[in-house]
């Protein structure tokens, strides 16, 4: 289990999570959704260790965050963060150097399903195709976990109906949860265990999306109403765990 306890992280002119308290468990697929700059990056990368928080526990299966435990997180930066002048087949040549749970053989089953090929160089790739790279690179690794952050962005629907497949057909949720932030909910509705909502660094909601289904709701119903301006009417005063 993942648990951010009373976390705050402040930036030096800026405070990205406020007291942010909430627990990610394993074999869920959980989205956090929420508008530009109200800190989902941030939770990501405090989860991977790649940030420490200013006060509060990041923990990762009881462990605080930090390199010492990064062979459990397989991150995907929502920046470019493939060397462009790499092949496809250096790029999984480096991944599988760098982490010891990297699969080579998932890694081409992969590729083949994503139709990539091998001598393809980085810089000539579209920017969908180095979406799909990306994937491939990240969904290749047996971690428990699996960040991915804004994995839709930019990307056309072609694009983002192939990553929802590969995500379904390549994560086994017996052994790995995941947690993708974005804003294209519509696209991966259809998978999502459960969503948080993020605004200005404190969370809104959380809610199963099998019980907002069960009450007759989207997850865009939710948001909307969670947002302010929606006229759902659903009680969400639940806990958040
Ligand atoms: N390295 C940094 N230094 C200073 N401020 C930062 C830094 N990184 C993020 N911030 C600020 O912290 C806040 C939260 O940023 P974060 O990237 O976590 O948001 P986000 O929800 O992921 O946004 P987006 O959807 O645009 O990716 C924003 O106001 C951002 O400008």
């Amino acid at each position: 289990m993942i648990a951010l306890q009373q976390v705050t992280k402040k930036y030096i002119n800026k405070t990205a999570l406020k007291d942010v308290s909430i627990t990610f468990e394993a074999g869920k697929i959980t989205g956090i959704v929420g508008e530009n700059g109200s800190g989902k990056s941030t939770t990501l990368k405090l989860i991977a260790g790649l940030l420490q928080p200013s006060s509060g526990n990041v923990l990762v299966d009881e462990e605080r965050a930090g390199r010492r435990i990064s062979s459990k997180v397989a991150y995907m930066s929502e920046l470019e963060s493939i060397y462009s002048f790499f092949t496809v087949g250096d790029a999984v040549d480096f991944y599988e150097s760098q982490f010891e749970d990297f699969d080579r053989s998932q890694a081409e089953e992969i590729l083949t399903f994503m139709n990539l090929e091998h001598p393809q160089k980085v810089k000539h790739l579209s920017k969908g195709n180095r979406g799909r790279l990306k994937m491939t690179l990240t969904l290749a690794r047996h971690a428990p976990y699996i960040l991915l952050d804004e994995p839709f962005s930019g990307l056309d629907p072609m694009v983002r109906n192939s990553i929802v497949k590969g995500l379904i057909k390549f994560i086994d949720l017996d052994k790995q949860a995941l947690i993708i932030t974005t804003h294209e909910i519509k696209e991966i509705e259809p998978i999502l265990d459960d969503v948080i909502a993020i605004k200005q660094g404190s969370i809104l909601g959380r809610e199963e999306v099998e019980d907002l289904r069960g009450n007759g709701h989207s997850v865009v119903d939710w948001l909307e109403q969670v947002y302010g301006g929606g006229s759902l009417e659903y009680n969400s005063s639940r806990t958040i765990r």
